[in-house]
């Protein structure tokens, strides 16, 4: 079993949840509430620049020339490449980039980031990596079940954007390097480090569960 095959088979549980989300579900079938969708849109905006941090704090952290470059391309894939996605749909709710910086991030948000923020400051590579890989992974879960069970998902006037960006190849293959990334770097740990990475990968599902209901009840 690969490094990452055991941290997705110690949260098996967790990701089960994510498909039965009624969030997620109202995404699938195209009912979710637009208010509800918008307040998303504004918390994930948030919590994107905060992630890109992570990453920036992995480039300064780099042992390793490859590690440093993926990092780094993340910054900009992020900035320019996920958020684009959100900046479509703020563009379609009308709501400004300014007015979204303006909004407060709520406590779940708030939680999760800094969690990860505190995994990039304080420990290695490896770490690093596995606190984001449950982000960047079970988007691509997500999006990719929701296609299995509604095949013209991605077709959806509203929701299909954000269907297709995540069931597309390229993100695909972005995640694909991050998982070899992961198992590279952590290919020698003991039981005890490897552990410690389920311990951060699984916190990380965790939180993003708490981020679909989060976004459900349009927490404060
Ligand atoms: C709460 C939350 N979790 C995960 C993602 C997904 N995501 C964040 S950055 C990125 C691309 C590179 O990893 C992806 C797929 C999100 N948007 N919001």
């Amino acid at each position: 079993m690969t490094v990452t095959e055991r941290l997705l088979k110690d949260t098996e549980s967790i990701w089960a949840e994510y498909h039965q989300h009624p969030f997620v579900q109202g995404i699938a079938d195209g009912t979710l509430d637009k208010e509800k969708f918008k307040y998303y849109m504004i918390q994930d905006y948030l919590y994107l620049l905060d992630y890109t941090k992570v990453f920036a704090i992995g480039v300064a952290k780099a042992k390793d020339m490859e590690f440093m470059k993926r990092f780094a391309n993340s910054t900009h894939a992020i900035l320019d490449g996920e958020m684009d996605i959100h900046r479509s749909y703020m563009a379609r709710l009308g709501i400004t980039p300014e007015e979204a910086e303006h909004t407060k991030q709520a406590l779940d948000n708030l939680s999760y980031t800094s969690y990860m923020l505190r995994v990039a400051y304080e420990e290695g590579q490896a770490e690093v990596a596995a606190s984001i890989l449950s982000c960047a992974l079970s988007y691509e879960a997500i999006a990719r079940q929701i296609v299995a069970e509604h095949p013209e998902a991605d077709k959806h006037p509203f929701y299909g954007e954000w269907v297709s960006g995540y069931v597309s190849d390229s993100y695909h293959e972005e995640n694909e390097s991050l998982v070899v990334l992961v198992d590279r770097l952590a290919a020698d740990y003991n039981e005890a480090q490897l552990a410690h990475l389920s311990e951060i990968f699984t916190a990380c599902s965790r939180y993003e569960k708490a981020f679909w209901d989060m976004a459900w009840e349009m927490r404060k």
